[in-house]
Parts: structure tokens; C-alpha cells; sequence
């Protein structure tokens, strides 16, 4: 029971709203049983206060009567007459007679008046002066007996006359006593007041308590004949209010029995109530509480056939949703790492068992980012679901395939036989980007680079294998990409290596360690200089300066080269325009263009604002661009070329001759100039072959009206070479080698000059 009616819990919430609403609608029925028992008490009690008022005024009625009509019958009797005449005879007849008449008939007195009211006989010599009352007037004139109420209202008196022959000679005078009359007929035990009113005056009252409260009925059914009428006395009923009340908690108490009996079997089905509803509840949050833990945990069926079931119903569909959501890439469908990793972990367990090996490839898109950037990401997203497709309908039934996020994916390879199974599963994968792909109306190049690693060979964990495959997909990268590399040993130092360097270059970005230095470009002929290359220095706390070949690469595949370039623009420009103050003559200034830059939308906008800001004319700057770079988007880097060419930017072609460098190609290029890459100069004058290269070169250039100047020259025979042929600016450590501007400021200082002289 611990915990059963819990705080708050619906259990007891339910039991509780239950009882309460039995409670209040009993409590309703109970107060409205009130109301109608009162009331139905109220008119009984008024309806027997009625009758017994009825009852009780004609029993005094008839009493009254009969005392009305025996004085009638005294002063009728001869005797009376005589005794009214003949003092003798009164005084020997009325005594015995007086005697009889008094014998319980509630007289408190009975008298003798002669025809003027005075008194010729009176018992207890209480007779009221007669001889002017109107109703004895009355009595004497019309023969007619009469009766009023005494003046202090509690005795009635009768005035009978006495008649001899055709006249009347007095009149017989009783007083009746009233209260005698009345009790007569008024239980001693009687729970109900009796008041007799005259004129609103309290004339008789029985059992009444002017502090208690009473139910009253006064009675006015009253005929215009009877004797209340005409004494004008009302006849007034009452029943103490705690007699009523008795009378009511009599009716109601049973009822209120009935009820606490009805709310105590209300609570108990109530509780019944709530567990009915309340129990499935529970299970199916004991079921919610179980899934979280356990997987394949399911809340339906739960067996209520209701609501509830289909609330389980929908929950279990809910999970299955988001499990599959938390489980898959919503963009190609494919599991993502999560799934990935426990189906790996589980293929290891198999594996272990069937000592059997099993193969994760590391599959990565070549230069995704630049499809991203060049053709948006609608494209890059339409590019992942081919590939992903692709790659599923190479693959058995029984390889696991998954995206593990942005453009890498990871590939499962089950019950491998031997690595000859392996590598044609590797082929058939790299063979899918063969071709362009067609997406949007345009022709997407794109390849891949995979690292492969096998269990148990090279890890016997599913993070392990994962992350030997990454090493070996980056070897793979470092390759030359478009190819696949088993996972070696220290393929896991270069990862780290290439991780750390990431790492290192973000902070150099943030830091600020980077430097810009210049190299002399130079008119062999004059030794004039005719500009100056802007190469980039990491200047690294206590390891000192890292080569741009070191870090480019990454920052290429990273995408941080466009921080890094962007900021060599503003650099280099904010120093020309220094240089330009002091009055020194640079020539043009180069800078180089990276793949990555060629497919930035802003990349114009970014330059236009930075001439602007520095006052250098477009024509002092040039940007050196490679094949490659150019090769890699074609159509977007072609754009970008042909805005500098329009806004009069310089173009040279850099590393000329390491690339495809057709002839029919070179024309569509929008350059001024190329650079015919060290790699040829170098072994002048020994190469034969590399003398003939760069004649052809050089010619080539002289043809299409090319700019062209030579990188890389270090010595006076390749000078002298260079020149005979036609080439005549170098750039090379025999002039200068690339040095900080304020290294480089006295040359240029000595150049100024000596141009200034000549
Ligand atoms: N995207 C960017 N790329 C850049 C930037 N700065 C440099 N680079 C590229 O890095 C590559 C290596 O550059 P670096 O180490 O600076 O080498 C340059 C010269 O130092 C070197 N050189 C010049 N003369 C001689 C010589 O007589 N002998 C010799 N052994 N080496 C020499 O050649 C490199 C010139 O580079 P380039 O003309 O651009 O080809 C290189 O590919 C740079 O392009 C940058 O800011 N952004």
C-alpha cells in the first residue's frame, strides 16, 4: 500500500473527486429532502393546529351554549319570577335554587337585578353596576337574553331576562368563569399554546411562553353567528418550534443515515472506480519507465481495448518514430553513427564467436565543401542521397551502411573472407564516381577517399575499428584522394598529427600568429623590380615558422583558408598602401587564390571593398591562381576570373606546367600572365628535357601574348637561359628570398632610388 494513494497520484485523485461529488450531491438531494419534509411538516402541523382550534372552539361554543341556554332556563323558572316579586319567596326559594344551578357549571357568580339594574340578590356580592349597561338594556327591551365579556375580558357574563306575562321584570346576571370553561377541554400534557384575543388583548392563555418560539395557526373559519364572533374573540394555536424541529430530525434522520451509508459505499466504489481507471495507468507508466531502459520494451498491447490502448498504441508508434529519428540521417535515411556503432558492436560479437573477420570502411567525399559552396547546399544535399544511394545497391543485403554526418560515411562489410572480397567491394565503390553526376541540371564532379579497417586486425572495438578507418581514410586523403587505404599502425600518429595541426591552425586564426612575407619579382634585364609575391609565415610559439606546405593542405580541407587568405589580402594591401606613402615603387603585388576561394559568392564583394579601403588601384594587384584550383570547379572559378579580369584585376597562372596546361585550354583562361613553376627551373642547366619544357612554355606564352615569368631561379646560367629565350622577369632566391617588410624595406628603399635615378 506504500505509495498506493500517493500524493498528487490519480489513484487518489479520482477516489477523492468521487467521493466529493457523492458528498455534494447527496448533501443537495438531503437539503432539498429539508426543504419538502419542513414544509410538509409545517402544513401538517398547521393543519392539525387547525383542527384541533376547530375542535376546541366548538367544544367551548357548545359549552357556552349550554350555559347560555340553562340561564335561560333559570330565569324562566316561575320561582325566579316569584322570587322577583315577592321578597319572601326570594328569600326562600333562590338559595336552593341559585345552589343547584352554580353546581359545576364554572359560575363564579349569579345575581338578581330588577328592571332598573339593581341588585335584589347576588352571590358573593360581586354584581357590576347593571342599571346601566346596554347589553342588560338590550336583554330587558327585546326579551332577548345577552352576554359580553366582563371588563377585565377573563369572565363571561350572561343577562338573561325575566319575563312575567308580556313583560320583563329584571334579569338573571351570571358570571361564567372563562378559564374554567376552556380547561375543560385542554389536555394537561398539551404540547401546544392556547390564546384567546379579544380586540388584540390576551383574554385566556394555556401552555403558552411569550420567549419561545412557536409554529402558529390562528384561527379566523369563524361563522358570524357562533359566540367567538359576536364576544369578537379569536382563538390562537401554536406548537413550540423545538417540538416542529423534533418532529423534522425525526423525518430527515433516517434519511441522513441513508445517506452516510450511500457515501460510505460511494467511497468504497469510488476506490474501485479509480482503480479501474488508475491501474492501467500505472502499468502502462511502468511500461513508459521500462522501454526507456530496455529496447525492445513495447507498451501495447495493454489489453484495456479503450483509449489507454490506443494512447499506447500511439506511444509505441511515437518511440518508434523518434527511436528511428535518433537512430537514422533524416537526409538520406541511412543510420546515422549511433546505429552504426551498435550494429558494429554486435557484428564483433558474431565475429568473435564464428572467428570471423569483418571490414568498416571510412568512406569521405572529396571537396564536398566546395560543391556546397559553389552550387548551394540543395545541390550538396541531392549530391549525398545519389552517393548514399549508389553505395547502398553495391553493397550485400547483409553490409550496414551509414551516414555518420556531413559528407562522411561508414560502411560495415560482415563475414569477410579475405581482403580480395574486401577490394572489389572498395573498386565497386570507387567506380560510382566515375562518372559526373547529374543533379540540377548540371554535371557534379566529385570523388571519395576510404580508409578501411578489418577486425581483428585493427581493432577489436566498434569506436576502434571506426576511428582506424578515419586514419586510414585521411592517409587515403594525403594520397591524393580517389583511392582507399588499409588501416597501418602509424596511420593513428598521423591522424593525431593532422588533428593537433587542425587544432593548432583554429588558434593561430584566433591568435594572430601569422605573418606575411614578400619576395621580390625582378626584370632580369634591368634588374628593376617589377612586384612582389605575398607569402604567408605561421610564426609558431616555440616551435618558430611552419612553412605554408605544412598547413595550406589542411587549411584547404578544413575550409579555413578563406580566413586565412582573406586576412593575407588585407595585409598585403594595408602594406602596399604603407609602402605606397613612403614613396617606394613596388610594381604589382601578387597574392595567391586559393581552390576554396574560387567558389565563394562573396569573394568579389570582399575584394572591391578591400581596394577600397587601402586606395590600391586593381591594376597594382594581381592574384595568382593555380590549375588545379581552377580545375577543381571549372565553371565557378571561370566566373570568378572572368569578374577580376572585367574589374582589371591582374590573373597569372602559378605552378604553370604541373598541371594538364593544354594550349586550346589556356585561351579560354582570362590570364595575363604565367608562371612557369620552379619544378623546371631548378635543373637548369643540366635538364635538357626541362630546357626544352620551358622553351616550349615560353613560346607558348609569346603566342597567346602572355605575361610570363620564371619561379624558383637561383642561379646566373638559368638567367641567362631564361632571357635568351624570351623570359625575362624571374622570381627566385637569386634576387631575393622571401622576406618580412621591414627585412625587405632597404631593397626596396636602394630599388626606389635607383629607378628614380635612372
Ligand atoms: N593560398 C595561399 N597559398 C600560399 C600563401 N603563401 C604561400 N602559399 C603557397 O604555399 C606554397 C609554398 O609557399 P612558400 O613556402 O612560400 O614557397 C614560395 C617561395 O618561398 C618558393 N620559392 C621562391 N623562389 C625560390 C627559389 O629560388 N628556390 C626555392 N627552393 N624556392 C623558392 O616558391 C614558393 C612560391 O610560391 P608560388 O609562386 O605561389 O607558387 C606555394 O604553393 C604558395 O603558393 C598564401 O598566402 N595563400
Amino acid at each position: 500500500m506504500d505509495g498506493y494513494f500517493k500524493p498528487g497520484g490519480i489513484r487518489r485523485r479520482v477516489s477523492f473527486q468521487i467521493i466529493i461529488l457523492l458528498t455534494l450531491a447527496l448533501t443537495a438531494n438531503l437539503l432539498a429532502m429539508l426543504y419538502l419534509v419542513r414544509e410538509q411538516t409545517l402544513n401538517s402541523t398547521e393543519a392539525m393546529l387547525e383542527n384541533t382550534a376547530l375542535v376546541l372552539q366548538e367544544k367551548i361554543e357548545q359549552r357556552l351554549n349550554y350555559l347560555l341556554e340553562n340561564t335561560e332556563l333559570l330565569s324562566s323558572n316561575q320561582l325566579m319570577i316569584n322570587a322577583l316579586t315577592d321578597s319572601e319567596g326570594r328569600e326562600r326559594y333562590l338559595p336552593s335554587l341559585v345552589n343547584n344551578f352554580q353546581k359545576g357549571k364554572d359560575v363564579l357568580s349569579l345575581n338578581v337585578v330588577d328592571y332598573a339594574g339593581n341588585a335584589i340578590y347576588q352571590t358573593r356580592n360581586s354584581l357590576p353596576q347593571y342599571n346601566n349597561s346596554s347589553e342588560l338594556r338590550q336583554a330587558l327591551a327585546y326579551r332577548k337574553i345577552a352576554y359580553r365579556l366582563s371588563k377585565d375580558n377573563h369572565n363571561i357574563e350572561v343577562i338573561s331576562p325575566i319575563e312575567y306575562y308580556d313583560t320583563t321584570q329584571g334579569a338573571v346576571v351570571v358570571v361564567f368563569d372563562l378559564a374554567a370553561i376552556i380547561n375543560r377541554h385542554i389536555a394537561k400534557d398539551e404540547t401546544s399554546y392556547v390564546r384567546l384575543l379579544s380586540k388584540g388583548n390576551e383574554i385566556y392563555q394555556s401552555h403558552y411562553n411569550p420567549k419561545e418560539h412557536y409554529v402558529t395557526y390562528t384561527h379566523q373559519k369563524i361563522s358570524p353567528d357562533s359566540l367567538f364572533n359576536q364576544l369578537q374573540i379569536e382563538l390562537q394555536k401554536g406548537l413550540p418550534a423545538k417540538a416542529f424541529n423534533a418532529q423534522i430530525t425525526q423525518a430527515i434522520l433516517p434519511l441522513i443515515i441513508l445517506g452516510v451509508l450511500f457515501i460510505l459505499i460511494g467511497a468504497y466504489f469510488a476506490f474501485r472506480v479509480g482503480s479501474r481507471i488508475v491501474d492501467p495507468i500505472l502499468e502502462l507508466n511502468r511500461r513508459v519507465e521500462t522501454s526507456k531502459q530496455q529496447r525492445d520494451v513495447f507498451c501495447s498491447p495493454l489489453g484495456t481495448h479503450d483509449e489507454l490502448e490506443d494512447l499506447a498504441k500511439a506511444f509505441d508508434e511515437r518511440t518508434l518514430e523518434l527511436q528511428h529519428q535518433a537512430e537514422h540521417d533524416s537526409l538520406t535515411e541511412l543510420p546515422n553513427r549511433v546505429l552504426f556503432l551498435d550494429r558494429l558492436q554486435q557484428a564483433i560479437k558474431v565475429s568473435s564467436r564464428s572467428k570471423q573477420k569483418l571490414a568498416v570502411f571510412f568512406i569521405d567525399l572529396d571537396r564536398f565543401k566546395e560543391v556546397n559552396d559553389s552550387f548551394g547546399h540543395d545541390t550538396g544535399d541531392a549530391l549525398l542521397q545519389v552517393v548514399s544511394e549508389n553505395i547502398v545497391e553495391t553493397l550485400r543485403d547483409s553490409d550496414s551502411i551509414a551516414r555518420l554526418g556531413g559528407d562522411e560515411f561508414a560502411v560495415l562489410l560482415d563475414h569477410v573472407e579475405h581482403e580480395a572480397a574486401i577490394a572489389s567491394v572498395l573498386d565497386k565503390i570507387l567506380n560510382i564516381f566515375k562518372e559526373p553526376f547529374n543533379l540540377h541540371h548540371r554535371q557534379i564532379y566529385t570523388t571519395c577517399s576510404i580508409g578501411v579497417a578489418v577486425y581483428p586486425d585493427n581493432g577489436t572495438s566498434a569506436e576502434e575499428l571506426l576511428r582506424n578507418a578515419d586514419s586510414a581514410m585521411y592517409k587515403a586523403k594525403d594520397e591524393g584522394r580517389y583511392n582507399y587505404q588499409f588501416y597501418t599502425k602509424d596511420m593513428t600518429d598521423l591522424a593525431y598529427k593532422r588533428l593537433t595541426l587542425e587544432n593548432n591552425l583554429r588558434s593561430a586564426i584566433r591568435d594572430g600568429e601569422f605573418k606575411l612575407y614578400y619576395q621580390a619579382q625582378t626584370d632580369m634585364r634591368s634588374n628593376e623590380l617589377v612586384g612582389v609575391e605575398c607569402l604567408i609565415r605561421w610564426h609558431k610559439e616555440h616551435e618558430g615558422i611552419i612553412p605554408p606546405d605544412v598547413f595550406i593542405g589542411l587549411a584547404e580541407e578544413t575550409g579555413l583558408i578563406v580566413q586565412i587568405d582573406r586576412w593575407v589580402l588585407q595585409e598585403a594591401l594595408s602594406q602596399y598602401q604603407q609602402w605606397m606613402k613612403e614613396g617606394l615603387k613596388i610594381g604589382v603585388i601578387s597574392v595567391n587564390l586559393s581552390a576554396v576561394q574560387l567558389t565563394q559568392r562573396d569573394f568579389i564583394e570582399f575584394v572591391e571593398k578591400a581596394i577600397k579601403r587601402y586606395d590600391i588601384a586593381p591594376e597594382n594587384l594581381m592574384f595568382e591562381v593555380t590549375e588545379t584550383a581552377i580545375m577543381r570547379s571549372p565553371e565557378q572559378a571561370l566566373d570568378i576570373l572572368n569578374k577580376l579580369k572585367e574589374l582589371k584585376f591582374g590573373l597569372a597562372l602559378d605552378d604553370f606546367g604541373t598541371g594538364l596546361s593544354s594550349l586550346s585550354y589556356l585561351k579560354k583562361l582570362p590570364v595575363d600572365k604565367i608562371k612557369i613553376d620552379r619544378a623546371f627551373i631548378k635543373d637548369i642547366p643540366e635538364d635538357k628535357e626541362d630546357m626544352n619544357l620551358t622553351k616550349t612554355i615560353i613560346a607558348m606564352a609569346r603566342n597567346l601574348n602572355l605575361d610570363i615569368i620564371a619561379e624558383g631561379v637561383e642561379t646566373q646560367e638559368q638567367i641567362e637561359f631564361l632571357t635568351n629565350n624570351g623570359c625575362y622577369e624571374a622570381q627566385g632566391y637569386y634576387y631575393h628570398k622571401p622576406s618580412s617588410a621591414k627585412d625587405m624595406h632597404p631593397m626596396l628603399l636602394e630599388k626606389s632610388t635607383d629607378a628614380a635615378r635612372s
